[in-house]
């Protein structure tokens, strides 16, 4: 596919597509603490000094968790037919387990209502990142008890939410959260072992496995799981640079997609673990193998991979010197997302797809006078995604859905607010929201069904 879109060329996607855009609850809602809501893992890491860029936290963030009606408001202005949001763990049960708290479900239980009285479907993400602290102070991902827990509050929203909710995903990124924040630190709850990273990961499984089975007994819908997934090629031909290329892929596309999908792990995780790759017991793999109706995958960018010294993979990602890259140091590589798509196809079958992120930050201009946002390598880069989308479909790939990430320029974690993924920009100043050109141009993809793409 060259990168430009074909003119005349007919875009059209299949009836029925859901076009949407996403958000987290911790990145977006503020008050993390208001009526009764316990206290996140993420709450905490941004208040420990030093943890995140300025000391950003999530104390204010965009203030959807007080401005919810306008920000649907903003959605139905926008046309969106989706809209992909996460439930805060801590507003539902403050302890992690066990006691409910009311005012935290009637939340999301309005902002459902509004979504679906605006004719905007909810896409569910029960776990984005943000566990409770008080689960983390009894061992967190690290306690097999995770996988119960976990499923104990997803049976909290699947009789509180079910019906009005019909597409609910488990996880978001199991890869971040144990890459990010049991390996390497740089993300809650920042710690630092190759010992307890292989840990979590499994009980990140485990959990998605029992949430998903608890939901098999309550609700009556879609249950899928969330991945971050990137193609990886190799810088070179060499023989070094090809097994480089198969660690990488095990360890990012395969770790967790391939228990979930056909209940075992890439045999290459055990060399890229070495000592610290536990042996599991065979009957984890029947809780973590459920039945999916869907898997969401998160594309951002692709890999030129060579043998390097990241650890624990042992690989290298090489910047490309005629690559166009985002303000995140991410390469724009859209012919990534079909072969990715195709790959997966080829790999788990015809299991439906939702891309439940993909997006940019770009150094946006601020608001000019009149109220516009140009950011023309926005719209660039959403346009050449969803025309590699619509490669992928015409291959046979049955894509469903795309939910732009993100909605509103939010707290992008470690990163604080120094990166603007949005098509709405937010000053964070006022909290006045204002849709970009990308927004705009995005309502009219959205309302001639890719058509004016
Ligand atoms: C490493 O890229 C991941 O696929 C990825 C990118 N992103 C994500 N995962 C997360 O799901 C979002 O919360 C981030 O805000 C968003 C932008 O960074």
């Amino acid at each position: 596919m060259s990168d430009a879109p074909a003119q005349g060329r007919d875009f059209r996607f299949p009836d029925g597509f859901l076009w949407g855009a996403a958000t987290a609850a911790h990145q977006i809602e503020g008050s993390p603490l208001a009526d009764g809501a316990g206290p996140s893992i993420w709450t905490r890491f941004a208040h420990t000094p030093g943890m995140t860029l300025n000391g950003d936290t999530g104390d204010v963030a965009c203030d959807h968790y007080r401005r919810w009606k306008q920000d649907v408001a903003l959605m139905r202005e926008l046309g969106l037919k989706a809209y992909r949001f996460s439930v805060s763990w801590s507003r539902i049960h403050p302890e992690g387990t066990g006691r409910v708290n009311q005012a935290g479900l009637d939340f999301y239980s309005r902002l459902v209502d509004e979504l679906l009285e605006n004719g905007i479907e909810p896409l569910l993400t029960l776990f984005h990142w943000d566990l409770p602290a008080a689960l983390d102070d009894r061992g967190g991902w690290l306690n097999r008890d995770c996988a119960d827990w976990f499923a104990d509050y997803g049976t909290t929203l699947y009789r509180a939410l079910d019906g009005r909710v019909k597409k609910w995903a488990t996880i978001n990124e199991p890869w971040v959260v144990t890459d990010g924040g049991y390996l390497h630190g740089a993300l809650a709850p920042g710690h630092r072992s190759r010992y307890e990273a292989p840990i979590a990961a499994h009980n990140l499984m485990r959990a998605h496995g029992a949430a998903a089975q608890a939901y098999r007994a309550e609700g009556r819908h879609e249950m899928g799981l969330v991945v971050n997934i990137e193609p990886k090629y190799p810088a070179g031909d060499s023989p070094e640079d090809a097994a480089a290329v198969r660690r990488a892929h095990a360890y990012m596309n395969e770790q967790f997609l391939h228990p979930a999908l056909l209940g075992r792990y890439p045999d290459e995780l055990k060399d890229i673990f070495g000592d610290a790759w536990p042996e599991w017991p065979a009957e984890d793999f029947a809780l973590i193998r459920q039945p999916l109706d869907f898997v969401g995958i998160n594309y951002y960018t692709r890999s030129v991979t060579a043998a390097g010294d990241s650890y624990p993979q042992r690989t290298a990602v090489v910047r490309q010197p005629l690559g166009t890259y985002t303000e995140t140091g991410w390469e724009v590589f859209p012919q990534g997302l079909t072969d990715l798509l195709l790959w997966f196809k080829d790999t788990y079958g015809d299991l439906p797809v939702y891309i439940t992120e993909n997006g940019a930050a770009f150094f946006d201009p601020p608001v000019a006078e009149g109220g516009r946002v140009r950011d023309p390598l926005r719209t660039d880069y959403l346009r050449k995604h969803l025309s590699a989308i619509h490669d992928a479909i015409a291959a046979g790939v049955d894509v469903r859905g795309y939910m732009a990430w993100s909605l509103l320029d939010n707290l992008e974690w470690s990163l604080g607010y120094s990166k603007r993924f949005g098509i709405v920009h937010v000053n964070y100043g006022t909290q006045e929201r204002t849709p970009k050109d990308s927004a705009r141009w995005y309502s009219k993809v959205i309302a001639s069904n890719g058509r004016t793409l």
